[in-house]
């Protein structure tokens, strides 16, 4: 039996007396996949926030690994990296040099800082390019080296925020074919935020669906698309009722 590596229960975020999420509890297990799906203004973001530290909710409880978000922030937040929205670089910086900053954030000898920076460089495909300067960077690049950028810790739990939105095909193939390395290889869990249902059904094992805070949702992407039903149209049936 896997360890739960997300733990969300009962979770409430409320701003301006307005609810934007409500008790919503699912949890995902170590080695998944998991799809977090709802239409525009669900509440996707506002729960990722809440997952990486960056707010805070007004109920309930979140465990990252077993680690409560709440009273143990700084074990818990260790536990996650993340893409949320864009990933932010200096752009006139090379690829390299984003990372060396930010793992210093991380690890403190300079030794264990460069090999860090390089088998994250090797586990995006990267490397190579790390003497380029970031701009020169195609999307489908700038996006693998913030997932480089989101791997430097070590983190059990990875969380991206609409991570293929813009690619072409060929960047949505390659970001395909991470997130199976980084799941079968290196055993992460991920937690992956999409409008492009396609995709998603080619890589979650679990879904959850939100829609106006409110869980509609979670399960097994095969309970939830069938044979018969793909997963766009089981999701435009369900927060269509
Ligand atoms: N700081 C804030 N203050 C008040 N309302 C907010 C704030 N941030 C977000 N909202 C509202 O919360 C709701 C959920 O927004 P959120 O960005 O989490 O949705 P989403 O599911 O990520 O949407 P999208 O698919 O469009 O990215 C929206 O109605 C939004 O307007």
């Amino acid at each position: 039996m896997k360890n739960t590596i997300l733990n969300v229960q009962s979770v409430s975020k409320k701003m301006k007396k307005r609810s934007l999420l409500n008790k919503v509890s699912f949890s995902v297990k170590g080695g998944g996949i998991c799809g977090l799906l709802g239409p525009n203004g669900a509440g996707k973001t506002t729960l990722i926030r809440m997952l990486t530290g960056l707010i805070k909710p007004t109920g309930g409880q979140i465990l990252l690994n077993g680690k409560n978000i709440m009273t143990e922030r700084k074990e818990a937040l260790k536990e996650v990296g993340a893409i949320v929205e864009s990933p932010i670089f200096f752009p006139y910086m090379t690829g390299g040099e984003n990372l060396h900053n930010l793992a210093r954030l991380h690890i403190s000898s300079k030794s264990e800082r460069e090999k860090r920076v390089c088998e994250v460089l090797g586990i995006v495909g990267l490397t190579g390019r790390e003497d380029d300067k970031v701009r020169t960077y195609s999307l489908g690049m700038k996006q693998r080296l913030g997932i480089a950028q989101a791997l430097l810790g070590d983190p059990e739990l990875l969380i991206l925020d609409e991570p293929a939105n813009g690619l072409d095909p060929i960047g949505v193939r390659e970001l395909r074919e991470l997130l199976f390395k980084l799941k079968e290889e290196y055993g992460k869990t991920i937690l992956i935020s999409s409008h492009l249902l396609d995709e998603l059904q080619r890589v979650c094992d679990q879904i959850v669906v939100i829609r106006e805070g409110e869980l509609m949702w979670n399960g097994d992407l095969n309970e939830f698309a069938t044979e018969n039903q793909n997963l766009e149209d089981a999701f435009v049936e369900l927060v269509s009722r």
